[in-house]
């Protein structure tokens, strides 16, 4: 099923303005393990893409192969015209590549609002601190504005997290489960700013185990395994995938 579907919504979305991601033939292995083992995987511009797989299928990996961070062994990324494999961090990042991390990193003597100017004082310092503003609406952060990063909830970190990397004003943001552990008022908050920045052409790649989240905000969902992509398809037909739902997942729906 996986492949059919991927064609006809490949087909679709290139009518539509094409792909800001392309990965191809991806590999990478760490000692005996292949942790990229030829993966193969489109983002569509203005989508937002689930990622999902068991523990160890290789979702982190990909992240950091195509944010930079670790180099593939061979095959190719294209973001956004530009062919990015083995590319430095900063300069995929200067592109307009973004990601989060599962621990938030943020400066904790600094404010929120602080925090959010220095996620843009490298690169992005024009219109600073009218973004930092609509950042801060946007997260519903405002009330805390002032307050200092470690006085924040863990919930209200990854906002921030989240925040520091809307500062950036990336075309395609890779978000690593920035939903678990918070509460359901957080992710509301976290969901409907995702909306919103897709509406203003941003888009998405999403690590997440939580399939309802899934479910709720994501176009299109990707499955790992074993360090490949195994099957592409609406949440609907993933879960009506069983060999998918058993294999994959763990737990038939
Ligand atoms: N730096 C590394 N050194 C050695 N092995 C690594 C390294 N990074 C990842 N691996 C291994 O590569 C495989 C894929 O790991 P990865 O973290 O990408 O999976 P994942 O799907 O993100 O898992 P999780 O859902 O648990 O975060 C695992 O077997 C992991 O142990």
């Amino acid at each position: 099923m996986s492949r059919t579907n991927l064609a006809v919504e490949n087909d679709e979305i290139r009518s539509a303005g094409g792909y800001i991601l392309t990965v191809h033939d991806l590999y990478r292995h760490f000692g005996g393990i292949n942790a990229a083992n030829g993966v193969n995987l489109n983002v569509g511009r203005r989508e937002i893409a689930g990622l999902i797989g068991p523990n160890g299928s290789g979702k982190s990996t990909l992240f950091s192969l195509v944010a930079g961070t670790i180099k593939p062994d061979r095959g190719q990324i294209h973001f956004d015209g530009h062919e990015i494999a083995g590319m430095s961090p900063h300069r995929i990042a200067r592109l307009g590549l973004a990601r989060t991390f599962q621990i938030p990193a943020m400066f904790d003597n600094m404010t929120v609002t602080e925090n959010l100017l220095a996620a843009a004082a490298q690169d992005h310092w024009q219109g600073a601190h009218e973004r930092a503003a609509d950042t801060l609406s946007l997260l519903k952060l405002e009330h805390v504005a002032d307050n200092r990063a470690s006085d924040l909830s863990g919930g209200q970190q990854k906002l921030l997290e989240f925040g520091r990397v809307i500062m950036r004003q990336a075309s395609l943001i890779l978000l690593d489960e920035v939903t678990a552990g918070v509460h359901p008022n957080i992710r509301k908050i976290m969901l409907e700013a995702i909306a919103r920045l897709r509406e203003r052409g941003i888009s998405f790649l999403i690590i997440e185990h939580d399939m309802e989240m899934v479910r709720n905000v994501c176009d299109r969902i990707i499955v790992m395994d074993s360090g490949r992509v195994v099957a592409s398809g609406s949440f609907n037909e993933i879960v009506r995938n069983s060999e998918v739902m058993q294999t994959y997942l763990g737990r038939p729906q």
